[in-house]
């Protein structure tokens, strides 16, 4: 049986989502500044003692921001298994990608600032 017919336990395909997480956090700088903002946000968050509900939003932006960036990395990965060479196809894919990427971090930076900017000042 090839390996498109098989049919993977949920625990199995748990896994392989975690290795993709997982090389998302290893092998991506995108992905280091994300994690990065993650931990000052959340500092930040600890000692402003924002509430509950705005926890949430930061959480869903936070989870936002790092899926799309994940989605990002298997769309180049995507690209660059069908051409290595130039392609202007190849080059809207990848600016589309980043363009998503773009866009929810600069919605977090505003949510964000929405949030502690009021404590704050
Ligand atoms: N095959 C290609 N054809 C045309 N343009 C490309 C091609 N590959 C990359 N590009 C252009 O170069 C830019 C950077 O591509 P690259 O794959 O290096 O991604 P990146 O944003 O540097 O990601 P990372 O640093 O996370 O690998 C793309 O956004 C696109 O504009």
């Amino acid at each position: 049986m090839g390996y498109r017919e098989r049919k993977y336990s949920f625990k199995r395909s748990f896994g392989y989502a975690i290795t993709g997480v997982w090389y998302g956090l290893k092998k991506e700088r995108h992905m280091q500044f994300h994690i990065a903002a993650t931990i000052s946000v959340t500092i930040l968050g600890l000692l402003t003692r924002i509430t509950l509900a705005e926890w949430r939003t930061i959480w869903l932006s936070i989870g936002l921001v790092i899926s799309l960036e994940l989605v990002n990395t298997a769309i180049e990965k995507c690209v660059d298994l069908v051409t290595q060479e130039y392609h202007p196809i190849a080059k809207i894919a990848k600016d589309v990608a980043a363009g998503a990427v773009l866009v929810a971090a600069t919605v977090s930076v505003l949510v964000g600032g929405s949030i502690f900017l009021p404590y704050w000042f």
